[in-house]
């Protein structure tokens, strides 16, 4: 801080006067270049001035770094009988950005959770209001009666059948398993196969489509844009006979299109989530919620074990409504050349964020409390019924119950309500994960940052510059429109979240304006060093030696802080975004 005040007090001390067309210095030919260094001392200041505060916010986050380890034992020990509900929301918006054997491999490693399937629920919602998506869901829920006793009867891991398969067994001890395995590779090929000549086809073939009535939905002309509500439960999990092939029960899993009409504003995932809420609420209702985007598989069967030490926590449990995962990735390179692993915010600051219990919602594996989720303000002393489960529906047959589900899902479900605003996520911004986190902490609510050794979720990173730069101008801006909007975290956030947490948020949401300091300084004084003019003080200054030491000392506290990775990726994470 010190350094830095030495910084502003030497540029603006240093800062060349205006000139008055009367002037003594060696440069007394012309007016212009005096007039262009003064700006460009100007523009060093605000620049430096931009750093300085920026660098003082990023403290808030260096300071309360804190780290959780559940014992998922002891609450198999306690409540291995009394387990609640989970319902897993598994996101997809195009089947051609997003193929649907990428979203069912997401949705198969959901539903081979070390979980009681009957407890656990799949619910997919399709942007894309595809037939191949719905077709690929359909294959995979008779997989799935093969696949999920596999996954438990070997304990293997990652349970996304592409991921598990493209590693190898060569050394495989156990017969019996390398059997099962190459069957079961060959099993899961030959699905995919099936899936992808449908595709190739371009639509599902009639013999196929009598497998299912729900194909019937897509018997009129469908429109990514302009179709009806479509809801199909695909699995049943109320129904006893719906079992998987060695007789365990399974898991339900909801395929869900909500209405789209061209004059409607469908808001997006915010949107397709808060409609999941509403759907899921009248079949299953479980307490808790894992939020996935179709890209991002389960890691790790044990993780909603682990997840729910946190809310079932006797002391603190209550006060918990979220509890926000890394995105992980499986395809970042050794230099991460468009620094999309996001190393110093995933180690470092939402870790320290979570020392104020404000840990972000980011979008994808996060675990929310539904009481939270849909817009309940934190009350002290509540304590939540977690163990009940969705009774109203019990004696609804399958077609009642789809058919009162269009409902919720279509356009004017939401036409005068507190849906995006009060209740669910918050519609308006292409952050929705963000602000809605922000206002979720602002009811008084906490939210845990867990980030085990073993990644709980695994995804596919962009791979393209241009890929790249679309997102991260959405989570810019995005992210700039927030701390511009009414739920700016030193406004609406003051007295209702902690100031660290007000200054952690703002870290992200600087972002885009942060970029212009950063322009500046790699453009301008290599322009000034062209030129000759001087923006920086010669050594024989003796107060330089602060600024210059803090300087260096920042830099080496930094580079120790991320000593497990290349150079290169840290400035490629620094300035390469
Ligand atoms: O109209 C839409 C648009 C997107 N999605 C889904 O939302 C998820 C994220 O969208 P994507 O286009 O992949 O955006 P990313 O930039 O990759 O997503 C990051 O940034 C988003 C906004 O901050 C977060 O919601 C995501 O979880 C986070 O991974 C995907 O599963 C999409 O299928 C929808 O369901 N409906
Ligand atoms: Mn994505």
């Amino acid at each position: 801080m010190v350094g830095i005040c030495l910084i502003w007090f030497y540029r603006l001390k240093n800062i060349i006067p205006r000139t008055t067309g009367y002037h003594d210095d060696h440069d007394h030919d012309d007016h212009q270049p005096a007039e262009g260094r003064r700006w460009a001392w100007i523009g060093m200041f605000m620049a430096e001035v931009g750093f300085g505060l920026y660098w003082v916010i990023t403290q808030s986050v260096r300071w309360s770094f804190i780290r959780f380890y559940p014992l998922k034992d002891g609450l198999s020990n306690r409540y291995e009988n009394m387990l609640p509900g989970m319902d897993i929301f598994v996101c997809t918006a195009d089947p051609i950005m997003e193929p649907p054997t990428l979203v069912i491999n997401t949705v198969l490693s959901a539903m081979s959770y070390n979980y009681p399937p009957e407890k656990l629920s799949v619910y997919v919602s399709d942007d894309g209001g595809s037939e191949f998506t719905f077709y690929a869901l359909l294959e995979a829920s008779l997989f799935s009666k093969h696949w999920i006793p596999f996954c438990k009867r070997f304990n293997i891991e990652p349970r996304a059948p592409e991921a598990y398969f493209s590693q190898h067994y060569s050394s495989v001890q156990d017969n019996k398993f390398a059997q099962e395995w190459l069957a079961f590779k060959k099993l899961y090929e030959d699905m995919k196969n099936r899936i992808e000549t449908v595709i190739k086809l371009g639509k599902v073939p009639q013999e196929t489509r009598k497998r299912h009535k729900g194909f019937s939905e897509w018997n009129l002309n469908i429109k990514k844009n302009d179709h009806q509500s479509i809801v199909q439960i695909l699995i049943d999990g109320r129904d006893t006979t719906a079992v998987d092939n060695e007789g365990s029960r399974l898991p339900t899993l909801v395929y869900m299109a909500r209405e789209k009409r061209p004059n409607w504003p469908h808001n997006f995932k915010a949107g397709a989530i808060n409609a999941l809420i509403r759907v899921s609420s009248e079949i299953t209702n479980a307490p808790f919620i894992l939020n996935l985007d179709c890209d991002m598989h389960s890691n790790n069967a044990d993780t909603i074990r682990e997840i729910l030490c946190f809310f079932m926590d006797e002391k603190k449990g209550d006060e918990v409504a979220f509890v926000q995962s890394p995105q992980s990735f499986k395809n970042v390179t050794k230099n991460d050349i468009y620094g999309s692993a996001f190393y110093v915010t995933q180690e470092l600051e939402f870790a320290g964020m979570g020392g104020y219990g404000a840990t972000p919602y980011c979008g994808t594996g996060c675990f929310h409390r539904r009481e939270s989720l849909s817009g309940k303000k934190y009350s002290k002393g509540h304590r939540v019924q977690w163990n009940i489960e969705a009774k109203k529906n019990e004696g609804k047959s399958v077609n009642d119950l789809e058919e009162s589900l269009k409902v919720l899902t279509s356009c004017s479900y939401e036409k005068d309500t507190q849906w995006g605003k009060e209740m669910g996520l918050v519609y308006g911004f292409s952050v929705e994960d963000a602000v809605t986190g922000l206002v979720i902490q602002c009811r008084g609510w906490k939210s845990v940052y867990y980030n085990p050794e073993r990644k709980a979720f695994v995804g596919v990173a962009p791979t393209t510059l241009e890929v790249c730069l679309v997102q991260n101008k959405r989570w810019s801006e995005g992210l700039y429109q927030i701390f511009l909007s009414k739920y700016c975290p030193f406004i609406y956030g003051h007295g209702r979240i902690k100031l660290g947490a007000q200054m952690g948020y703002s870290i992200y949401l600087l972002w885009a304006p942060i970029s212009l300091p950063v322009l500046f300084y790699v453009i301008v004084p290599s322009l000034c060093l062209l030129k000759g003019v001087a923006l920086f003080p010669q050594i024989p200054y003796p107060y330089i030696y602060g600024p210059v030491s803090v300087f260096h000392f920042l830099v080496f506290y930094f580079l120790w802080a991320l000593s497990c990775c290349t150079i290169a990726r840290i400035t490629n994470e620094e300035y390469g975004s």
